[in-house]
């Protein structure tokens, strides 16, 4: 049988001074366990030279470890991660963000637990076990817990964090469910789960803790927001 292989998804905006150590940890944790892997970078025209950046690495790395696969403008994450996929060689594909709110160190969690079951999908949560925010002030995590409150009371897909963007999936599970979805932004995530729930594929959940970004801003807004109690409702309506 061929070696497995990860593909790791990381988009990025504006992530110029979190993009080499992200990097070196992801390589760091792969080469640690003898895993084959490449990284695809889904740069969406970041002002901040994020691109320069990345082209260092491939030369560092090799472009065959790291990939640059960047887009004209700021398109949003839904789309950044349809775009990356088609990129993707891997048995498995990590979507995780650049700006170290996901720590690597939960990668290798995630591939174990995976393995366990046989499972489609690892997901990382906030919301269980060991799992929390930290860095965050009152009114993020109330939006945060109540977006994953909303979803889960109208749609009971049995996770327990919906809107966490740091998970593991087979390649083919995420090809078949990522096309299957329409949201664009933040609200993609939630919907990714509750339709694989809905196609029956498997989930497991590893406790992460979050922190919030040491460089840059974060691009949630109020039309993010207004567009994920949308999704949320439009869901609903289907089901
Ligand atoms: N290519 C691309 N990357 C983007 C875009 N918007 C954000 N990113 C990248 O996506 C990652 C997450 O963006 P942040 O702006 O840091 O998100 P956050 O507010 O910290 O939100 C986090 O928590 C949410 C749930 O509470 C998650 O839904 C979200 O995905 C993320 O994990 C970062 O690597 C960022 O550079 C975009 O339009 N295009
Ligand atoms: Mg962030």
């Amino acid at each position: 049988m061929a070696k497995e292989k990860y593909s790791i998804l990381l988009p990025t905006y504006n992530e110029r001074r979190n993009l080499p150590i992200i990097t070196w940890l992801i390589a760091k944790t792969f080469a640690e366990h003898n895993l084959d892997w490449e990284l695809i970078i889904v740069d969406d025209g970041s002002p901040d030279g994020t691109q320069e950046v990345a082209k260092q690495l491939q030369s560092v790395y090799s472009p065959k470890r790291v990939l640059l696969k960047a887009r004209a403008g700021k398109l949003g994450l839904g789309t950044a991660y349809v775009h990356g996929l088609q990129f993707a060689t891997g048995t498995y594909v990590i979507i995780m963000d650049a700006d170290f709110s996901h720590h690597p160190k939960f990668i290798w969690e995630m591939i174990q637990l995976q393995k366990t079951k046989d499972y489609d999908i690892v997901t990382g949560t906030r919301y269980a076990g060991n799992g929390g925010v930290y860095g965050w002030d009152l009114k993020r995590k109330f939006v945060s817990r109540g977006a994953n409150l909303f979803a889960d009371t109208l749609l009971r897909p049995g996770v327990s964090d919906l809107t966490g963007s740091f998970r593991l999936y087979k390649r083919q599970v995420l090809e078949k469910v990522i096309k299957s979805t329409e949201s664009k932004g933040y609200t993609f995530q939630m919907e990714m789960m509750v339709r694989a729930k809905a196609m029956g594929f498997t989930v497991a959940e590893v406790p992460i803790s979050f922190v919030d970004r040491v460089y840059g801003e974060s691009k949630l807004g109020g039309d993010e927001i207004v567009e994920y109690a949308k999704g949320v409702l439009s869901l609903w309506m289907k089901v």
